[in-house]
């Protein structure tokens, strides 16, 4: 369903006018229902490719190649239609869960606002739809939290709303940009594992960026190991693990010796119930 070829993105520096390369031509494949996880440390440009997915890279900046969403070139002309598509078909799930919400708006709002069928709802039946979708992330307080404002809950709760939110938008492919490193290790395990079965269920590609071999191992199909701009290698976990092709991939998992430590891939993280204990508000 996605198909990057020969991806390039280069940054010219406004003031001394200076080109810099970024990406150098990293091609990759997303199958329906597959996830990815792009993964290296960082500058290694994991970030800058979901930008270029999402059209959001820097003004200063070229993008060469193509990028197909289900045949269609996010790279082509006709602005509009591309626009229309990305913001309908991708979701974006970030570090920072304060920066896909409005601080002036009450959970609630949000969430009614993302239904693809908003305005032909009845507000009553918006609001049900809104609980139902923050029940889905182990949400159970819904009429608390519909009516709080971000400021007012947890990182942990606001990455789950974020969730609840992108599913609600039926897209086709989840970007998911180190979704967890602000939060405490608990409440990580917590929105990993939540983020991991929506995503099954819905049957959603996704691209998951991380630091984090084993977490991307234990949720991915295949892994890209990125480094200076350049996808090094991609495999399946066990083809990473066992056969890796670079010094850098063995290098990075040498830096995490808990990577499989018994010779045997680990379980998907924090699979039992959800709790809202992180909650503060
Ligand atoms: N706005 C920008 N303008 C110019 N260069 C940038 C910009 N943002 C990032 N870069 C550069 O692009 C390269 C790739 O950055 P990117 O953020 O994609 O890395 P990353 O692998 O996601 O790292 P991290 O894990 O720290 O987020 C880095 O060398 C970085 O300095």
């Amino acid at each position: 369903m996605l198909q990057v070829d020969s991806l390039v993105l280069t940054v010219t520096d406004p003031d001394s006018g200076q080109a810099t390369e970024i990406l150098h031509g990293n091609s990759f494949t997303l199958g329906s229902g597959e996830a990815l996880g792009l993964v290296g440390e960082s500058g290694s440009g994991k970030s800058m490719t979901l930008k270029c997915i999402l059209g959001i890279e820097p003004s200063s900046a070229r993008v060469e190649g193509s990028i197909e969403l289900d045949g269609t070139d996010l790279l082509g002309s006709g602005g509009e239609e591309l626009r229309r598509i990305r913001a309908n078909d991708l979701a974006l799930i970030s570090q920072n869960p304060h920066g896909s919400l409005n601080p002036v708006l009450p959970v609630g709002r949000f969430l009614i606002e993302g239904m693809s069928d908003a305005r032909s709802l009845p507000a009553a039946q918006a609001r049900t739809r809104a609980a139902e979708l923050l029940r889905q992330v182990g949400i159970d307080d819904t009429e608390r939290v519909l009516r709080s404002y971000p400021h007012q809950l947890s990182g942990g709760m606001l990455q789950r709303v974020v969730i609840a939110g992108a599913m609600s938008g039926d897209p086709k492919l989840l970007l998911a940009d180190e979704p967890t490193t602000a939060l405490d290790v608990t409440t990580q395990a917590e929105v990993v594992a939540i983020l991991d079965e929506k995503r099954r269920e819905h049957g959603l590609s996704m691209i998951y960026v991380t630091h984090d071999l084993d977490l991307a191992a234990a949720i991915c199909d295949r892994l890209a190991v990125m480094k200076d701009g350049e996808i090094l290698e991609i495999g399946t976990p066990e083809e990473i693990r066992d056969r890796p092709k670079t010094e850098y991939t063995r290098a990075l998992m040498s830096a995490r010796p808990q990577l499989y430590p018994d010779g045997a891939p680990q379980p998907a993280p924090g699979t039992g119930p959800l709790t809202n204990t992180e909650d503060r508000a």
